[in-house]
């Protein structure tokens, strides 16, 4: 049978979609439960990765030591993994997972700016952790340029590279130029990290697969930022029935899904209008919660302040930008009326 890795990131990209409320208990819990159906690596904590928890991007209900020790303590044979988006999370973050077995570190920059990941690789690789090199927001930048910063990564000793279409924005072809043109150009496997803004997300991952890619990311229920990520039980469902080995109990995934993860959804992860415009205009798939509060405090659409983000470019890290468009959306309103 063909081979695939899965990283499931329900328990680090779902946790947007809970406003990071998931308790250290409720976290080891899940861990477990996927352990048992065979996932061999799962990212967890907040969602803006290590160090995340904060005003600029939402309190997590845990520390990142608790979840730490809650899901080290849950796992027998799946690897811990935590994502790092340098600025955010520090090495000194990163020494802390450490203390608990943290496997891998996802090291998570804007498409543009590998270079702000050299040292963190460099460190997780002495220290003995798989370090993968995650480019974000990647339909910001033309193929050439993806290609340029994955070789940056990979340079860094990289074990992977992932591209990731973080506002779920990208369409088939352009997953599948993108995608040939690393595999082609690096030597380390080729990863992709796909949102569902454009209902393409288990389409795209796909795509990627018949293009090189050899991991690929799900979260189950699709839990995650905007209109979430690939849904991992029905890609594991696709997968079977193409020959692909993926290790995962499909059942047992499916209960994670029904007894873990349905009972603590805020909402059920659809492609409402607001999350389809992150896809349609290229924003930041996390935005999506913010955008509704800034909307529902200031009196605007939701959709209207995305669009605008999208326009102005904006990548993670500029939350704040979301207000400041909501008040001056607002103002205009208020203008057009007087
Ligand atoms: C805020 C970090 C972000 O959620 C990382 C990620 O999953 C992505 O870029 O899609
Ligand atoms: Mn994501």
């Amino acid at each position: 049978m063909k081979q695939i890795r899965i990283i499931d990131a329900t328990l680090r990209d779902g946790m947007h979609a809970v406003s990071h409320s998931l308790s250290a208990e409720q976290m080891g819990a899940i861990a477990q439960r996927l352990d048992e159906a065979g996932v061999t690596t799962i990212e967890i904590g907040h969602g803006d990765g290590i160090g995340g928890s904060s005003l600029q991007y939402g309190f997590a209900k845990a520390s990142d030591r608790e979840y730490f020790a809650a899901v080290s303590k849950a796992l027998k044979n799946c690897k811990m993994d935590v994502l790092l988006i340098p600025g955010i999370g520090t090495i000194e973050d990163l020494k802390v997972a450490m203390e608990y077995n943290v496997h891998t570190v996802r090291v998570a920059t804007h498409v543009t700016e590998a270079d702000v990941a050299e040292q963190h690789i460099n460190f997780a690789k002495k220290n003995g952790l798989e370090a993968i090199g995650f480019l974000m927001m990647s339909h910001m930048a033309p193929v050439e340029k993806v290609v340029e910063q994955a070789k940056l990564m990979e340079s860094y000793g990289a074990d992977v590279v992932y591209m990731a279409d973080s506002g779920g924005a990208m369409v088939p072809d352009e997953v599948k130029a993108k995608i040939s043109a690393l595999k082609a150009a690096i030597n380390v496997p080729v990863g992709f990290h796909a949102h569902n803004n454009l209902g393409l997300a288990v389409g795209n991952t796909l795509a990627a697969i018949e293009t090189g890619a050899t991991v690929v990311d799900g979260t189950v229920r699709g839990l995650g930022a905007g209109a979430g990520n690939t849904q991992l039980e029905v890609l594991v469902a696709v997968l079977n029935k193409m020959g692909y080995d993926t290790g995962i109990d499909l059942y047992k995934l499916m209960d994670v899904g029904q007894e873990m993860i349905d009972p603590l959804m805020h909402r059920p992860q659809i492609i409402s209008n607001d999350a389809l415009v992150i896809g349609y205009a290229g924003a930041y798939g996390s935005f999506l919660l913010h955008a509704r509060r800034a909307a529902e405090k200031f009196g605007v659409d939701a959709r209207d302040i995305l669009m605008e983000l999208g326009r102005r470019k904006t990548v993670g890290g500029q939350e704040d930008l979301i207000i400041d468009v909501a008040i001056e959306l607002s103002k205009q309103r208020k203008q057009n009326v007087g």
